[in-house]
């Protein structure tokens, strides 16, 4: 028999955009369902990768290039992808993961103004041709988002930016969403949750016939 492999979804967007609260909402909506699937984040989902991300975003006195940034990153990535998604991907599983490599666009290629062609090239080493199947971006405002993840805990050394920083991470994102809108759904994080959710679940709805009915 063969298995049919799941869809792979990841959910981006800048800081507080409500990432968490609607991870809730996909794994719910997936589990009632019946639908297996794993849930992971970036950078993180391997204790390898884990402390690669705790490295990655701890606040310290050291000034970190931005080129040992990326390739920590990338690291963690490729942990990830090899003990994680790949293997639930051939079980036939879908992942849902909190960021991937839009994220690196973003916030590397935007945030940090790294050359977008060396992200390409670490992109096609550790991943080969594996794209996520849907991107569902969260937009909103930075300024907004900033607001709301402060009131979830104290800054990491991300959040710590300047609010310029997140504007060229919003942009970056934006600019991706515009260059293959077949790959991304943005959605307008700044309406009301139960809006937002709707528009989620109908994005769902929409991968389901797509892992049913492949082109
Ligand atoms: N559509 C929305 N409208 C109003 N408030 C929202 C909406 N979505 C999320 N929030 C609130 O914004 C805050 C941040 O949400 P959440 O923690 O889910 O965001 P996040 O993107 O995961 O941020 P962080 O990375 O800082 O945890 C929470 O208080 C949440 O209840
Ligand atoms: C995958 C990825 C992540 N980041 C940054 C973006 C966030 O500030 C943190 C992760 O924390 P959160 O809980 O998801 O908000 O890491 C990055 O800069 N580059 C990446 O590729």
């Amino acid at each position: 028999m063969t298995l049919q492999r799941g869809r792979f979804i990841a959910l981006e967007g800048g800081e507080g955009v409500g990432k968490s609260t609607n991870l809730r909402f996909v794994t719910d909506w997936l589990e009632a369902r019946g639908i297996p699937y794993v849930q992971t984040r970036e950078p993180g989902g391997t204790p390898l990768a884990e402390e690669l991300r705790e490295l990655l975003l701890r606040k310290r006195e050291e000034a970190v290039d931005p080129t040992a940034e990326l390739l920590m990153i990338f690291a963690a990535r490729a942990q990830h992808l090899a003990r994680v998604i790949e293997p639930a991907l051939a079980r036939g599983e879908w992942v849902i993961c909190d960021r991937f490599t839009d994220a690196t666009y973003a916030y590397q290629g935007g945030g940090r103004e790294l050359d977008r062609a060396l992200i390409a090239q670490l992109e096609q080493t550790v991943q080969g041709d594996l794209r996520p199947d849907r991107v569902l971006l969260l937009d909103l405002d930075p300024d907004a988002g900033l607001q709301r993840a402060a009131s979830t805990g104290a800054a990491d050394r991300f959040e710590s930016e300047q609010l310029a920083f997140f504007q060229r991470v919003r942009a970056a994102y934006l600019q991706r969403a515009g260059s293959a809108p077949e790959r991304y759904a943005v959605i307008d994080a700044g309406r009301p949750l139960e809006e937002v959710q709707r528009r989620l679940g109908s994005e769902l709805e929409k991968q389901i016939s797509r892992a049913r009915d492949p082109e």
